[in-house]
């Protein structure tokens, strides 16, 4: 980028000042006043064009299903409302989207309402979904090497069978406040699909939903305790992939216990449904293989992790799943309820593990609706990993729903191996409560950008590597579906790593060209795609696509652009108007096309208050053409996370990445930095969410 352009988008967002937060995320163009506590009282001076197309904030939903604005609509005035021509533009406007929606929606999209989601059912898996024992042994070396598979799919492939629970459930309200002054945001609780792990889990086959549509069919791609130890002689957890990241270092930590806020979130409402045979498949699996997950032993650091866990006799992924288990997986009669019984008594007898095993450092990195997430120290070797303890069941909740919704996560993140992608290792039950072990890193990417000090080369390299991180998902099948600054951490070297594979949903089974669409809104507001709140079923690809391009406009910019992804959000309003649509449903559901001039979408340099424009105007020019692409308001036009690494710009970013962990048994993985950018550190005490909470 050149310096006359960072200079302007530079001029541009330093009106910002560390205002990530809904309620602050807005036109400069637009003064904007906001109080946390009350989202509606947000007063908007709105330019006078728009002004007189836009109902009162305060509307309902429906109440504002009207027409876009459209350029040239300053043209008009309200006299003109009363004029009887047909072909006027005031009657476009006037066209209620409402009508429309019941009477044009296409064959395979039906109007939703609100968060009212409905699971799938399945009956039974089709046999391609089973594989072998033999193949999968036979093909778990393999397993690394599907990191740079596309969607084409390897023989290793066939290891890829992921299966998660599809009963609805109520989630739990993640709501952490950053700042008073600074914003809110809201997550999410956890959701339920397993997949397998490489040679250890492997969760089988599951369940398509009722409804599949061609793959591919649409488109181109909370006492303040001050405390200081000592990280000597131990191993910072990023050394899992990263031998050269190990480091030794003083570090301070405050810790103090999140308040919630009640920030608005979205519950995760399950979407497949597991099949309970399947479960029992992947638990016999599990149960052949005598050691611990994660046979792909591509460093040093993860084989050691192996040694000991094996010689404490720790509790991890493939023991939870023996035993009983294997059992278990004999007896085909078993009916549900009971397998899943029998998966938590296992986990069950496997106590005193955390406390014996792991010291608590008294570190709070942050808590979700899923649980909190501690900072402990390994007492074996001092090696520091974070601890997320799960949430105790709900009253509610029947136990059999809660064990699964943890299972499932975890067998998801702990299958997935990508430099870009947090390791997961184990799984362990003490007193009643559930803990799963991940690899530490050091910051959180909520809080460097919250830092204010992240250059703009170090953030189009954490881009970079989040759209990396992305297309491994992808290209296995898997969609995250609840990406955001807080759900990305960050090495002390620079390395960025997904969490959080609670919502996560699989979008194709291997050897399938079957798109298994997600539904249900999940995940946190201001990144929802806009097609989540319009479609009962949605391609979950393009919702973490369009979460990508959030991602970077917060960074960029420290705001985020909108509440949310309706049009009764001002802001989201605006940047849906001015291109040439009649009404919301026009625009989202705008077919993919070879043609991409075919349809407008209102982008001009020189306009800033309505269409793409609208955000792009804070963001650096040659951003411009891929953004656009990332924020299409159609689901089928938005590019494809491939599409995203074949823009231009994109290519030319220098990225820091680990290389050497993409080949099976490689001793030397290590981390390649790039000299246009050195890695943002922050005092610990804020580098994570639950230290920003503290500086409240
Ligand atoms: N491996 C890790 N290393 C460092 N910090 C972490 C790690 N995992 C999680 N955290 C911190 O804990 C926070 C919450 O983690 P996580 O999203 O897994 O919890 P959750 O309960 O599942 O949240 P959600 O409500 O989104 O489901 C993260 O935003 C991050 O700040």
């Amino acid at each position: 980028m050149s310096f006359s352009k960072l200079l302007r988008y530079n001029q541009r967002n330093n009106m910002t000042t560390a205002s990530l937060t809904t309620e602050h995320a807005f036109s400069e163009n637009w003064t904007t006043s906001a109080i946390l506590s009350d989202p509606t009282s947000i007063d908007v001076n709105i330019p006078a064009e728009i002004s007189r197309v836009l109902p009162p904030s305060n509307e309902s939903y429906d109440s504002v299903l009207s027409s876009l604005p459209t350029r040239g609509m300053s043209k008009m005035n309200s006299t003109e409302s009363s004029g009887d021509d047909e072909g006027t533009h005031l009657q476009k406007l006037t066209t209620s989207w409402l009508e429309k929606i019941d009477t044009e929606m296409p064959e395979n999209i039906s109007k939703i309402d609100s968060n009212i989601i409905s699971s799938p059912i399945v009956n039974q898996v089709e046999a391609r979904f089973i594989v072998h024992t033999g193949k999968l042994r036979k093909n778990s070396t393999d397993f690394a090497s599907s990191f740079s598979n596309s969607l084409g799919f390897s023989k290793s492939y066939g290891k890829y069978i992921f299966f998660g629970s599809k009963k609805s459930e109520n989630a739990a309200k993640k709501n952490h406040s950053i700042d008073s002054n600074h914003g809110s945001h809201s997550l999410t609780d956890h959701g339920r699909n397993l997949p397998q792990t490489s040679e250890t889990i492997i969760c089988d086959a599951f369940a398509s939903t009722s409804a599949e549509h061609e793959y591919g069919a649409h488109g181109p791609d909370g006492m303040f305790t001050t405390r200081i130890y000592s990280l000597e002689g131990s191993f910072s957890s990023l050394s899992t992939n990263c031998p050269e990241d190990t480091y030794s270092e003083a570090i301070h930590i405050n810790t103090k216990h999140i308040e919630n806020t009640g920030s608005t979130t979205h519950s995760r409402k399950s979407s497949y449904t597991t099949s309970l045979s399947n479960i029992k498949r992947l638990f016999k699996r599990t149960s052949l293989n005598s050691h611990c997950s994660g046979s792909y032993d591509h460093t040093n650091t993860i084989a050691d992790d192996y040694a000991i866990a094996s010689s404490v006799n720790e509790t991890t992924s493939s023991c939870i799943s023996s035993g009983s288990l294997y059992a278990m997986s004999e007896n085909e009669d078993n009916d549900r309820d009971q397998i899943v019984q029998t998966l938590y008594n296992n986990i069950d007898a496997s106590t005193d593990l955390v406390s014996k095993k792991y010291k608590d450092l008294n570190v709070i990195l942050g808590e979700g609706s899923g649980g909190k997430v501690k900072l402990v120290q390994r007492v074996v070797d001092n090696k520091v990993f974070a601890l997320k303890e799960y949430r105790s069941k709900n009253k509610k909740e029947s136990e059999r729903k809660y064990i699964k919704k943890i299972i499932s996560e975890f067998c998801i993140a702990s299958t997935l191996k990508n430099p870009n992608i947090c390791e997961t290792s184990k799984i362990l039950y003490e007193n009643g409560k559930i803990f799963q072990i991940l690899e530490y890193c050091e910051y959180d990417l909520f809080a460097l950008v919250m830092s204010e000090k992240m250059q703009y080369d170090e953030i189009c390299c954490l881009f970079k590597q989040l759209i990396s991180g992305v297309k491994y998902l992808h290209d296995i099948g898997l969609s995250h579906r609840d990406l955001k600054l807080d759900n990305c951490v960050v090495t002390q070297r620079g390395i960025l790593k997904l969490i959080d594979f609670g919502a996560s949903s699989v979008f194709h089974y291997p050897l399938s060209s079957q798109l298994i669409e997600a539904h249900g809104i999940v995940g946190s507001d201001p990144y929802l795609s806009p097609e989540v709140f319009y479609f009962e079923k949605y391609d979950p690809r393009a919702l973490d696509v369009w979460a990508i391009g959030i991602m970077f406009f917060c960074m960029i910019t420290r705001r985020f652009p909108w509440k949310y992804p309706k049009v009764k959000d001002l802001q989201f309003r605006a940047f849906c108007s001015g291109r040439g649509a009649t009404s919301f449903k026009d625009l989202v559901t705008r077919p993919a096309t070879g043609d991409n001039n075919q349809y407008n979408d209102g982008y001009e340099e020189d306009v800033i208050d309505m269409g793409p424009n609208f955000l792009l105007h804070r963001l650096p020019e040659e951003s411009h053409n891929i953004m656009r692409q990332i924020l299409d308001i159609s689901p089928f036009r938005r590019i494809t996370v491939n599409g995203i690494l074949q823009d231009d710009w994109i290519k030319e970013i220098e990225m820091c990445q680990v290389v050497g962990a993409e080949v099976p048994k490689d001793a030397s993985p290590r981390i390649i930095n790039k000299e246009n950018h050195i890695h943002t550190n922050i005092d610990q005490r804020y580098a994570h969410i639950g230290g920003m909470h503290e500086r409240t």
